[in-house]
């Protein structure tokens, strides 16, 4: 298995490529809606939020405001950086539990959608393949100010907490353009997926775990050949049988 970075900028349209993905029954582990889980209330980055960010982030039920939070956290860039250090171990631990539950299942390739994996650039290096979902910024800010109801200012501020669109265009290793009609979109990614289907990448994967479970295996077996004689290991008897009665 092998594993594919997909990002973006806010707005720019990896949901839709995503669910696009979805549809041809690819794996797909969405790192926004794990961000959103590892807040929940009986979680640890919970506690740690409301301890620096204050009981006026929380909504009467107790849950976290994330309109709240993020009026705050995308116009403070301090404030930012210590969400993100609260939330994103997190998020990476639960990430590697999805990803090892979908190696289990066989799959060729999972897609990690992670919004800020450029921004983020160590884990890029686990990528086999990166997708940057790319729109350009005028329709970007558009659909960002329809979709979250924000002003021009606001919008701007979200969109600036991030890498600009054209850098992570040079570090992605594949581009889907999302700035024309959803139908286009789609077509690139039927393009994608077809390309990735037919990559042979998945078998280093499964060579080299299956190498590493071969060598594990030989090196039990000489341990336990160093540990026990030959014939306790052959579950043979050591000592002479007593001798049987004659006559
Ligand atoms: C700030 C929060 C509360 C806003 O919640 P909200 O429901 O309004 O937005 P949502 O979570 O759907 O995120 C929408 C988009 O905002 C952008 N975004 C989110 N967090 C960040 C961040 N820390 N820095 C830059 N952009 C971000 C991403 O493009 C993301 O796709 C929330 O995004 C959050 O908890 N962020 C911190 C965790 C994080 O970094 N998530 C991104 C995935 S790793
Ligand atoms: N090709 C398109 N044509 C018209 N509208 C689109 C297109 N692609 C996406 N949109 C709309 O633009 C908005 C942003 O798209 P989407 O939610 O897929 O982006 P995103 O990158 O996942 O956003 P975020 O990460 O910020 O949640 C949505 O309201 C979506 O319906």
């Amino acid at each position: 298995m092998f594993l594919v970075g997909l990002s973006g900028g806010i707005a720019s349209g990896k949901s839709t490529v995503v669910a696009v993905f979805r549809e041809l029954g690819c794996a797909v582990i969405d790192a926004d809606v794990i961000a959103r889980e590892v807040v929940q209330p009986h979680f640890k980055a919970y506690q740690q939020i409301v301890q620096y960010f204050g009981t006026e982030i929380l909504l009467e039920s107790g849950e976290i405001n994330r309109e709240a939070l993020g009026n705050i956290i995308f116009s403070h860039p301090e404030k930012r950086q210590l969400l993100n250090s609260i939330t994103h171990p997190e998020i990476q631990k639960e990430m590697l539990k999805q990803i090892l539950k979908y190696f289990v299942l066989g799959y060729r390739y999972v897609i990690l959608d992670i919004p800020l994996l450029f921004e983020t650039n160590r884990l890029t290096k686990f990528m086999k393949h990166t997708v940057l979902v790319y729109c350009d910024p005028r329709t970007q800010l558009a659909r960002l100010m329809k979709r979250n109801g924000l002003s021009r200012a606001e919008a701007e501020a979200r969109v600036a907490s991030q890498l600009p669109l054209d850098e992570k265009r040079r570090l992605a290793s594949h581009i889907i353009d999302n700035s024309g009609d959803r139908e286009s979109t789609r077509r690139q990614v039927l393009r994608l997926h077809a390309r990735l289907e037919d990559s042979l990448d998945y078998l280093w994967a499964r060579l080299a775990v299956g190498t590493a479970v071969a060598g594990l295996g030989g090196l039990a077996y000489f341990l336990l050949r160093l540990i026990w004689p030959t014939s306790q290991l052959a579950n043979e008897p050591t000592s002479k049988p007593p001798s049987q009665p004659t006559g």
